[in-house]
């Protein structure tokens, strides 16, 4: 679309977001189009290339409505490249109307004008629009809207993770599950969620280079979440053609952290630009110290302060010590994580913490407390005097003290625990993984090789493949285990270069490799070519940094051919294959140099450690106990006794902090990570949303409504086209048509469909146009319906309650778009609960056009008298919903608000006006609540025959 098509004042409406009202262009340079939506108070920038709007242009014969409301008949209209309607008003009054002067609220044809102006739908399309009203109730009061969309499974760990932080305004949490259970999945779920739910539209997430390909595939094809790619070619173009700041040329952004290390105007444009959520993958890698923060986390750091939310995800959230795992919280929470000292210090009070949970959570909990007066003043040193004076007397009366007590509990985990910032799931809490057995292969030192180190073979000529002992040992592995994929990875990229090209080349094995001095093309070329089930590579040889988050579990076969010195490293290398997904138990092969360094590296991970067995979340925190016990029996691997004595002194103080960490913070976090019980209840509340016969008959019945053409392709699979009975293009559909399966175990197992659920976008574009358009909102049917009389006829109106809130508000959380029915008779009774919609439909007959005009004529006052009536039941409904919304606000906003307060007297760093800000937030919510209308959205006329 070229610049010049919009003009400042003309009216446009955004068909990605029709509930914005008509916009109106406010600016419209630099290959940019700026909007403002009067209605709700929002603005909109797009680039002008490929905004999603659609110019708003009336007929003549529509009506349109003027800023007062007042509508207007149109009789001609001038388009100069701004239009000006001339209107005739209900009086006869003529005059000419600008399009600015239209009514932001957008006006299709009312139910009752196209009623009476004889304009009737068929009852299988008032029957659609009943379905779609309902269903968006439905969807909206679920509360579980934002997890029905992606093709996952739906894993206990997760759906908790992804439920609690996407739920809150502008989420800023650490997810931190072990290397494979899916932190690119939850980050999806919840991203996801915030754009399904309207709390967050633009995204940005920054990665290491490596990763760049693999998420943007996952995002797509799990999630429908198209991300555009930014890099340094795109940036040029967009500043040499004078074009908008590229990075605000999508919503969904996605670049290697590298773009903003790499030149400082990068950052800046990226600074410039709105984001609602910020999403780093791999931030183990932001290194921070006071005095010298490294350029990565500074870059983070001006990102994160911008934007509204932040997801850190990392699986060795501790990797370089506590410090620098407090530099990472206090991106999140710069508030609550303002001191390191504080802090240390409140490591050391997460035992006492536990403990006193622990009693709390314990079956007799509430009534223990209640007779301990001791644990109330430890209960009150937490979490204040008159908290635990208002519980005890919420306990003294209570009819569910339990769920007063979980409250307490996750009042403790907030305040006192890493709690709302920090989500770790590990192994051990979720099941079906399976075993890693280690098969260490003892080999014969080469003489020329230095015993101390553990990379000899980086000294050496180039030569050095054909003389070591691990080529030979590995070259005879491969050929043994020829249909085996083998994933090996070395600690550099020098070392992996000389491997592949040695086994390619000499040894005619299938070899590709895979390091961070490669483009990303080639990065990803190199990992199809080792996922090629059938002409692939049988051994992908990886450097350390390069296959770091890469999904390599198809293979079960690792080769450490030489190991890492920091334990999670380690951890990271045998995650890449122990990871969700995993059919096999893991064969974890090392070749190593007996009398070496390397063998004590290795016993020190195996009997030290279990390092190989089982995953170590403390292997950083011993190592830094033992580095130089450590490093002295690397020195001399010949002193038997100094490694005996590091093995005892690491096996000792893993035992011990296990013991800690289980007793305190990690039990702490597990509590808060995922309740599994309550993410059960959010899965089976999934699975009654999801309801996927329901969506199959709604969208059939839609698509032979739209001229959809649809077949039946194989069992619960469907092929669609557009017919040449289609008025105008069907959201999402291509022209060459798509294949689709309603049902998510089929999506799961078969990638090249989509996966329509309740939130494809075919399917919210779909309600979205049914609602917000005319379709099916007025017709007349004729029916037997004993006892009613023959000749008798019921008016059948459905008003919807309106709330002109902005998105972010989020309000229809407490009020979805409930639909109010009334069927009154001829006596003004309301059948509305004796006889559903769908079973009028069911009786329903139609007439000719011509003859339902006729009739409708012939009923028009009466219709009209009949409608008072209705609305006035109606509204009666209404100020129940309103009721009920209004006191679920209350009641979240409280929470909120007394926990800022609770929250910033054990924090000085919160300030006063976080807390006027969020008052005045909340004071807004009501007053939008407040101004809710009732909307007629359907009239039928029933005619019992
Ligand atoms: N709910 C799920 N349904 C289907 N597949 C899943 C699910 N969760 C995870 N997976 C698959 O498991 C693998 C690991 O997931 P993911 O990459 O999100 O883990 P991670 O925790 O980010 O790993 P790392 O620590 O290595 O970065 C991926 O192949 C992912 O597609």
């Amino acid at each position: 679309m070229a610049a010049e098509q919009f003009v400042i004042g003309q009216r446009w409406i955004s068909s990605a977001e029709k509930e914005l009202g008509l916009g109106v262009v406010t600016d419209a340079r630099d290959r940019r189009v700026s909007l403002s939506f009067p209605a709700c108070g929002e603005h909109r920038t797009y680039a002008d290339r490929n905004a999603p709007l659609t110019r708003v242009k009336y007929d003549v014969g529509d009506t349109v409505y003027d800023l007062d409301d007042q509508a207007w008949l149109v009789d001609e209209l001038q388009d100069e490249g701004h239009i000006t309607y001339l209107v005739t008003g209900i009086d006869g009054t003529q005059k000419a109307l600008s399009e600015v002067e239209l009514d932001p609220f957008v006006h299709f044809s009312g139910p009752l004008e196209r009623l009476l102006a004889g304009n009737l739908d068929k009852p299988r399309q008032f029957q659609l629009r009943l379905h779609t009203l309902e269903h968006l109730r439905r969807l909206q009061a679920s509360g579980v809207g934002g997890l029905l969309g992606p093709r996952v499974d739906l894993l206990k760990h997760q759906i908790y993770i992804a439920n609690e932080v996407a739920n809150r305004f502008a989420p800023r949490v650490l997810l931190a599950d072990e290397v494979g259970l899916g932190k690119t999945i939850e980050a999806g779920l919840i991203i996801h969620h915030q754009r399904h739910n309207h709390r967050a539209q633009r995204i940005l997430i920054a990665l290491p280079d490596s990763l760049v390909h693999q998420w943007l595939v996952e995002m797509l094809r799990r999630f429908n979440l198209h991300f555009s790619v930014m890099n340094q070619a795109r940036i040029d173009d967009a500043i040499e053609s004078g074009d908008v700041n590229p990075f605000d040329s999508a919503q969904l952004v996605l670049c290697p952290i590298s773009l903003f290390t790499a030149r400082d105007e990068n950052l800046q444009l990226a600074c410039q630009c709105e984001w609602d959520l910020l999403c780093v993958d791999e931030a183990h890698h932001l290194v921070w110290s006071e005095q010298q923060p490294s350029i990565e986390y500074q870059a983070v750091e001006s990102l994160a302060k911008l934007a509204r939310g932040l997801l850190l995800l990392t699986a060795t959230p501790e990797q370089l010590g506590l410090k620098s795992h407090f530099a990472r919280l206090r991106l999140l929470d710069p508030d609550r994580y303002h001191s390191l000292e504080e802090f240390r210090a409140e490591e050391d009070k997460y035992q006492p913490i536990n403990e006193l949970i622990q009693t709390l959570l314990a079956d007799d909990g509430a009534a223990a407390l209640q007779s301990d007066a001791g644990r109330q003043q430890q209960l009150a040193e937490f979490i204040g005097e008159d908290r635990v004076t208002s519980l005890m007397a919420k306990l003294a009366s209570a009819e569910a003290p339990s769920e007063m007590i979980v409250d307490t509990v996750r009042e403790l985990l907030d305040r006192h625990g890493t709690g709302r910032v920090l989500f770790r799931n590990t192994r051990g809490s979720v099941s079906g993984f399976p075993q890693r057995c280690l098969d260490a292969v003892p080999l014969d030192m080469p003489a020329h090789y230095d015993s101390a180190s553990l990379y000899p073979e980086q000294d050496q000529p180039e030569d050095w493949v054909e003389l070591d002992p691990r080529v030979e040992w590995l070259e005879q592995f491969l050929k043994l285990n020829r249909k085996q994929k083998v994933l090996l990875i070395t600690a550099s990229a020098k070392t992996a270069l000389a491997l592949e090209s040695y086994l390619t080349l000499r040894q005619g094995i299938r070899a590709s490799v895979f390091h961070e001095g490669m483009s990303l093309l080639e990065r990803d070329r190199s990992a199809a070519y080792f996922a090629d089930d059938e002409a692939g590579a049988q051994v992908l040889v990886c450097s350390e940094i390069g296959s770091e988050g890469r999904n390599f579990q198809f293979a079960h076969h690792l080769v450490l051919f030489d190991l890492p010195a920091n334990p999670d490293l380690l951890e990271q290398r045998i995650g890449r294959l122990d990871r969700i997904g995993q059919q096999h138990d893991i064969q974890i092969h090392v070749p190593y140099f007996e009398d070496s360094s390397q063998a004590v590296l290795l016993q020190w991970y195996d009997q030290g450690l279990q390092a190989f067995t089982q995953t170590c979340p403390i292997g950083g925190a011993v190592k830094q106990q033992v580095q130089t016990e450590l490093e002295n029996a690397l020195a001399d691997p010949s002193n038997a006794a100094a490694c005996q004595g590091l093995i005892s002194k690491t096996e000792s103080l893993a035992k011990e902090l296990i013991a800690v960490l289980q007793s305190g913070r990690d039990r702490l976090l597990e509590l808060n990570s995922c309740n599994p019980s309550v993410a059960q209840n959010i899965i089976d509340q999934v699975g009654e949303a999801a309801q996927e016969n329901a969506l199959q008959d709604y969208m059939l019945m839609a698509f032979d409504q739209f001229g959809v053409d649809h077949q039946d392709h194989s069992e619960q699979t469907w092929v669609l086209h557009p017919s040449e009975t289609m008025h105008s293009p069907f959201p999402e559909l291509p022209e060459d048509g798509i294949s689709v399966c309603f049902n998510r175990n089929k999506a799961l197992s078969r990638e090249e469909l989509s996966f329509l659920s309740w939130e494809h976008p075919m399917v919210t574009a779909t309600m979205d146009m049914v609602a917000s358009g005319d379709h099916g909102n007025c017709s007349l049917c004729t029916l037997k319906l004993p006892p009613l009389k023959a000749g008798t006829w019921l008016l059948e109106a459905v008003y919807v309650v309106h709330c002109p809130a902005p998105k972010a508000h989020q309000l229809n959380r407490f009020l979805p778009l409930t639909p109010i029915r009334v069927l009154l008779d001829q006596g003004g009774k309301d059948l509305a609960g004796v006889v559903a919609g769908h079973q009028l439909t069911g009786l329903a007959k139609t007439l000719p056009r011509k003859t339902a005009a006729d009739i409708v004529k012939h009923l028009k006052p009466e219709v009209e008298g009949r409608l008072g009536k209705a609305k006035t039941n109606a509204e009666t409904q209404a100020k129940a919903l309103l009721k009920s919304a209004r006191e679920a606000l209350t009641k979240e906003q409280d929470a909120e608000l007394a926990r800022m307060v609770a929250l910033a007297k054990v924090n000085p760093n919160i300030r006063a006006e976080e807390i006027s800000a969020l008052e005045e937030q909340n004071a807004m919510a009501e007053n939008y609540l407040k101004q809710s209308q009732l909307r007629l959205d359907a009239l039928r006329v029933v005619v019992v025959t």
